[in-house]
């Protein structure tokens, strides 16, 4: 039998065979646990019976990537390499100065994987408030550019964003971002609203305030920000580091996202996110640079932007 394995060694020629009388739910059962045990001595007895249809493979091989998915997510989880502050500033530098990108072309990617990932963890349908409004809190760097992207996005699936910028820096990158939300009848908050209120208002927030470059004891207007966002009981989608979170340390005392969206490598910090949902994002590490700095990320799925860690 000629035999043709995926990049898993995963023989997929033998799924046209279930055992006869079957009627396909026997062998569904007998590929599944050949592919957890043994894959070649049981998927051999299971291949060898007669030819019943191609219904028992599809059905198989879903159970099988859904099994491959998970437990390659649990392996990665586990080998990806989680960055120190210092690090993630120089895979930065080095992906703008050696590698030649702009700063626009990797926020673009970086905000799409953050809405992707909300859309992912808080579908539209599974929402509690109508209209589905979601509040988008931008800090004075790159990572509140992030945050004015996946707003942009969020508006493009369907989402109700608006977004609270109290510190805006005078660059053209900032003006052209804010300037596209307003465009798209994205509307800017003049103030923080109240915990209460947000759990109102709004069924969840984006925490885009800072990345891997916060340091010291967090200045206002932020202060007061972050001690209603520790407050608020709807969830908290966290933008590459929780903010106020030291990069490395984490913050036992701070805001608790229930997403953490790491963009290019996970921060140490995320060693101590409790949330529900940990995604990656970012897919645009050039292999020599992931190879350089030992990053082993996981392979994303097919054309997907993000990859759920857990
Ligand atoms: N290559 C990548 O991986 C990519 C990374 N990307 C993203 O960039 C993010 C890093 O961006 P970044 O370097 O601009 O830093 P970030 O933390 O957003 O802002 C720093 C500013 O915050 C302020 N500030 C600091 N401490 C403070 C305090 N205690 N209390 C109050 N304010 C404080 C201070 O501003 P200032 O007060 O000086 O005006 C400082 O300048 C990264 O996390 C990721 O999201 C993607 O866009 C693209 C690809
Ligand atoms: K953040």
């Amino acid at each position: 039998m000629s035999r043709h394995y995926n990049s898993l060694g995963f023989s997929m020629a033998g799924f046209h065979g279930c055992p006869p009388g079957s009627g396909g739910v026997l062998s569904i059962s007998c590929c599944y646990r050949a592919i957890d045990l043994n894959i070649d001595k049981l998927a051999n007895r299971c291949f060898s019976q007669v030819n019943v249809g191609r219904a028992c493979a599809r059905v198989a091989s879903n159970i099988y990537s859904k099994d491959l998915a998970h437990r390659q997510a649990c392996t990665m989880a586990n080998t990806i390499k989680y960055l120190g502050q210092e690090e993630a500033q120089h895979i930065d530098e080095e992906l703008f100065n050696e590698y030649s990108f702009s700063v626009d072309q990797l926020m673009e990617l970086a905000g799409l994987s953050c809405a992707t990932a909300v859309s992912k963890g808080y579908p539209l349908q599974s929402l509690l408030k109508s209209p589905p409004r979601v509040l988008v809190i931008c800090g004075p760097g790159n990572n509140g550019g992030d945050g004015l992207v996946c707003a942009r996005h969020l508006k493009l699936f369907g989402y109700e964003p608006s977004v609270l910028y109290p510190k805006r820096p005078n660059k053209q990158l900032f003006q052209n971002l804010t300037t596209q939300c307003e465009k798209m009848d994205i509307s800017f908050l003049t103030e923080m609203p109240e915990a209460d209120v947000v759990d109102e208002v709004y069924n969840l927030v984006v925490d885009a305030i800072f990345g891997f470059s916060f340091k010291g004891a967090v200045r206002e207007p932020f202060g007061d920000i972050l001690s209603q966002l520790k407050k608020i009981t709807v969830p908290i989608a966290s933008v590459d580091i929780p903010s106020g979170w030291d990069v490395e340390k984490g913050c036992p005392d701070g805001i608790q996202p229930d997403m953490l969206i790491s963009l290019t490598a996970p921060k140490k910090a995320a060693n101590h996110f409790k949330g529900r949902y940990h995604f990656l994002g970012g897919r645009f590490v050039p292999s020599a640079l992931e190879k350089k700095y030992q990053l082993n990320l996981p392979q994303y799925p097919g054309t997907d932007c993000v990859y759920q860690l857990n």
